[in-house]
């Protein structure tokens, strides 16, 4: 296959549609794709029958049916840090509007219209104080989920001078090695809780997250103190949130999810969904997306899928046909592929392959052409998910 159709879900930047070239048919209404490009909407796998590969432009994949698509063999990607930056920034703004009442600050002001000169100089001088705030510095910061995003929240936690505690129950390596040394790392998520004058959750949403504050989470925070929600709304039990915001467990509810149940909730402040929507993270993630996309299907490498191993192998020009095998990962499956190979004497130049305990994959270089009918015998094994062939001759 030499050229490949796209569809592209949501609004993704330019710069990354830039990187198709002329091999590459790439449009919104295209209804039976290879390849699909998306941000925060769902996708229906079912209705593409020559799916190979979703490239999620954006970190969560809670939109996309990821467990479908491994059993139908369809690659699904994420561009993990790409947004990074621009979700933390928002969470300090949104801090610092909180904490100093520049909300209702700027409300005020927009209501001053009319006076004027001294009189208008006298009205602020005299109802600043309405508006009067308290400082990050010094204030304890609690970050559950030290991913991306969490370290980098964390990290610029220290910056403003707060103490900052965190905690992951499954960390990764590559993200902790990046937190500032003066984060506390805390055993328990409770630790963290109980300590924190602001507690921000950022984990992704899935059936062990869902609900995650919930009020057995909330009664463990110090009374007063704010939450932050920069996740995904279902991450919150919502009533639990109203019930401790009430109560005055909660002083405030800090959300990128807007709820029926939480606007006009004068204790909430409620941004709509714009963690990660500015030019730069929106250019990061297409650009990322829609490399990992292109990598996959003109070579069958992966790099940062949520559901398959990586894998990556480059053909020497002596290659002839690159077969990709996608199978469950059992025992025999490489013996099965290299058994028929060989009896329809195909040779093997080089030989790829990675699990990630569910998939196994496969990159096979060959001298020769696999016709379809090879192709065919080995999809038919007990096992395998899915096959394909990729001719560079
Ligand atoms: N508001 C936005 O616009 C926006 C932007 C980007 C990402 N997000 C959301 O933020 C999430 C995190 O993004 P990321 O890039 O940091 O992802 P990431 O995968 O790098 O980090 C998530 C971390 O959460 C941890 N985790 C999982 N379950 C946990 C639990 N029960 N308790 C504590 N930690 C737990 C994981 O171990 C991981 O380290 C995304 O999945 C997405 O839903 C929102
Ligand atoms: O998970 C993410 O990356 C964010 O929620 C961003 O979503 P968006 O791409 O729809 O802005």
């Amino acid at each position: 296959m030499d050229s490949y159709r796209i569809k592209t879900i949501n609004a993704i930047a330019a710069e990354g549609l830039a990187l198709f070239d002329d091999r590459y048919q790439v449009s919104p209404d295209e209804e039976n794709p290879h390849g699909i490009v998306v941000r925060s909407s769902p996708v229906d796998i079912d209705s593409y029958p020559e799916l190979l590969a979703i490239a999620r432009a954006g970190a969560g994949v809670n939109n996309i049916p990821v467990d479908a698509a491994t059993e139908k063999g369809i690659c699904v990607f994420n561009t993990p840090g790409a947004n990074a930056n621009a979700v933390v920034e928002l969470v300090f703004t949104m801090l610092g509007i909180w904490l100093r009442n520049v909300h209702q600050g700027i409300s005020f002001c927009q209501e001053l219209t009319g006076l004027k000169g001294e009189e208008l100089n006298q009205e602020v001088e005299a109802r600043k104080k309405m508006f009067k705030g308290v400082e990050m510095a010094g204030k304890t910061l609690g970050v559950i989920g030290l991913g991306q995003i969490g370290v980098r929240v964390a990290n610029a936690g220290v910056h403003h001078q707060m103490r900052v505690i965190g905690f992951d129950p499954f960390p990764v390596m590559g993200n902790i090695h990046n937190l500032s040394p003066d984060v506390e790392l805390a055993r328990s998520r409770k630790e963290v809780l109980e300590q924190a004058d602001y507690v921000s959750v950022h984990v992704p949403l899935n059936k062990n997250t869902r609900g995650l504050v919930s009020t057995d989470f909330l009664k463990v925070m110090k009374d007063g103190a704010v939450l932050f929600n920069y996740a995904r709304g279902p991450v919150v039990d919502e009533d639990a949130v109203l019930e401790a915001l009430a109560s005055g467990k909660l002083s405030g509810h800090i959300t990128d999810f807007p709820s029926e149940k939480f606007i006009g909730h004068e204790q909430i402040l409620i941004t709509p969904h714009l963690g990660a929507s500015t030019s730069e993270s929106e250019e990061n993630c297409a650009c990322m997306a829609v490399s990992e996309l292109k990598s996959y299907l003109e070579y069958g490498n992966i790099t940062h899928s949520v559901n398959f191993p990586n894998v990556e192998a480059i053909p020497t020009v002596w290659v002839h046909t690159r077969l990709i095998v996608i199978n469950h990962d059992k025992p025999g499956m490489i013996g099965l592929v290299t058994n028929i190979l060989g009896k329809h004497h195909i040779n093997i130049m080089s030989y790829s392959n990675e699990s990630n305990g569910t998939v196994g994959y496969n990159i096979i270089d060959c001298e020769n052409a696999v016709s379809a009918e090879v192709q065919q015998e080995i999809e038919a094994c007990d096992g395998v998910i899915r096959t394909r062939v990729i001719t560079y001759k």
